[in-house]
């Protein structure tokens, strides 16, 4: 078992150092905010995330897992130090901003005295590892430091972090020295995953292309879900029928307001930006980033469609968080929504099952006045006597709430169904005027066939083209 140092107890910090510690090794965690270390000392984690709780709380009792706002304590006879420092968008036109991964490795470089594997977890543009090298061995103190760097970029999803931590799809090192890499990847062996060994710049990039991937592919099916509104077709079943082939997978194909949160938005950008800084032309990357900003909008023009005008109207609103099972809020679709219907005049209610003070709080960061803001203790209670209610992040709890209910105390029963989480001819029965995104009226269920009765489609297949060929 090793000594392992995390620099930073946000989502990848914290889940990464705890996930290590559970393995069996002695993790030390590193954050340079003293209040956020006071709170983890007493088991109060700064995030929501299923599971980390009870997680962390083992490992601190079993003195594998500790915390500290000081270098040379998280430093001491480390073998590995992760940087895991956030990374977001800076000011120059959607690049990410390095200066906190460049100030984790100064600090590193101040109080090293021994070799260790500096192993760098953010999402850092192509090339950051040659800058984090360079800053260490600029800033080195003791003549007994000596380093080596690997990229080890995260693949975890908030929400799902522990599962994914412990399950990952694939593990990706990359280094200029491979030895490094090798001993990085002991570390995870026990998870039994796939490794992929290369380069410093390809693993950065591994990162990036992954991401960038996955939000092309939520950006495709919302303009197929505009063009099947237009056309009378039914997204959710489109996506259904064109997840079978093998090639394309079910996964990433839910139509909505898009992606949000902390890396989608930003990592698009970022790689966007990295190719106009190398002289081209990212044309997909730009109609991926325009398509998802226009989801949003979506909401608020089906909103003026059917009310009218929002001038004086109530709006109910299910969730705030950017997805389920989290409360943090960076880039949420919530906020641009609330903000957009607020300045058009509209009362909002809303409800969240755990991201009402992050929610809070993003609404202040973004000029939405609270006075026209009403937080919630229940969907229920966001419902009460609203012109129309708008289902912003498909919670669990929102696809099993008592819908007769919920339509008998609107004022108007107008649902928004912005995560297609209910079946609309349901909807439809229940009195609501509904609109989904990219939902046909009224389709067919989206029960897909069981399957013995799968066995049959061939035979009547068979039977059908056998009519069509005598006929
Ligand atoms: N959030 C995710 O789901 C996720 C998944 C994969 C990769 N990533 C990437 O991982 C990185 C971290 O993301 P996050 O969401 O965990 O960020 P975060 O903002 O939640 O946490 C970052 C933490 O680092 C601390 N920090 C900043 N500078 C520091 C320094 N010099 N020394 C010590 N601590 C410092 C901050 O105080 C904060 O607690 C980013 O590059 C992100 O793109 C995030
Ligand atoms: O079919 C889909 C799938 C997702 N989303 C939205 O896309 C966003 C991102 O979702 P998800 O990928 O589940 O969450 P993240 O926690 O942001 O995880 C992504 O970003 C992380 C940070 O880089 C990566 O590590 C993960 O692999 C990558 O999935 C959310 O707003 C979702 O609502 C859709 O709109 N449609």
């Amino acid at each position: 078992m090793s000594v392992i140092c995390v620099i930073g107890t946000g989502y990848v910090g914290l889940v990464t150092g705890t996930c290590l510690a559970d393995l069996g090794n002695t993790v030390t965690c590193i954050d340079i905010v003293q209040e956020k270390i006071d709170r983890l000392k007493k088991g109060i984690l700064p995030i929501y995330e299923p599971g980390l709780e009870e997680m962390v709380d083992r490992n601190v009792q079993a003195g594998r897992l500790r915390f500290t706002t000081s270098y040379p304590e998280g430093l001491e006879n480390s073998e590995f130090i992760f940087i895991a420092v956030n990374t977001p968008t800076g000011n120059n036109q959607g690049g990410a901003d390095m200066r906190y991964v460049e100030s984790a490795a100064r600090s590193i470089a101040e109080n090293l005295d021994h070799y260790a594997i500096v192993i760098n977890k953010s999402t850092v543009p192509v090339g950051s590892g040659d800058v984090v090298s360079r800053v260490i061995s600029n800033n080195l103190k003791s003549p007994d430091a000596s380093f080596s760097v690997v990229s080890n970029p995260e693949f975890l999803r908030e929400g799902a972090a522990l599962l994914d931590f412990q399950n990952p799809d694939r593990i990706v090192l990359g280094s200029s020295e491979p030895e490094a890499a090798h001993k990085v990847a002991r570390l995870y062996l026990q998870l039994r995953a796939p490794f992929v060994i290369t380069d410093l710049y390809t693993a950065e990039m591994i990162k990036y292309a992954s991401n960038a991937f996955l939000a092309t592919k939520i950006s495709f099916i919302n303009e197929i879900a505009q063009v099947c509104e237009r056309l009378g077709a039914d997204v959710k079943q489109v996506a259904i029928g064109m997840g079978y082939d093998k090639r394309i997978g079910h996964s990433f194909l839910d139509a909505g307001l898009g992606y949000g949160g902390s890396c989608f938005p930003k990592d698009v950008r970022a790689l966007a930006h990295m190719a106009d800084e190398a002289g081209l032309h990212p044309q997909m990357l730009r109609a991926v980033m325009d398509i998802n900003h226009d989801q949003r909008r979506l909401v608020v023009t089906k909103l003026n469609n059917l009310l009218g005008s929002l001038r004086g109207t109530t709006i109910g609103i299910l969730g705030l968080a950017f997805k389920p099972n989290t409360d943090d809020m960076r880039e949420a679709p919530a906020v641009d929504i609330i903000h957009w219907v607020t300045s058009q005049g509209a009362h909002v209610r809303v409800y969240d099952p755990v991201a009402t003070e992050t929610g809070r709080e993003a609404l202040v960061r973004e000029n939405v006045k609270l006075q026209d803001v009403t937080f919630c203790k229940s969907a229920y209670d966001v419902a009460e006597k609203v012109d129309a209610l708008v289902v912003v992040t498909d919670w669990n709890e929102f696809k099993s709430l008592n819908m007769q209910k919920i339509h008998d105390s609107m004022h108007r029963p107008i649902l928004i169904d912005g995560r297609n989480i209910y079946e609309p001819s349901e909807m439809t029965r229940h009195g609501f005027t509904y609109r989904g995104i990219g939902r046909a009226t009224n389709p067919a269920p989206s029960v897909l066939p069981s399957e013995d009765t799968t066995s049959e489609i061939p035979e009547k297949m068979a039977q059908e083209s056998l009519i069509a060929s005598e006929s």
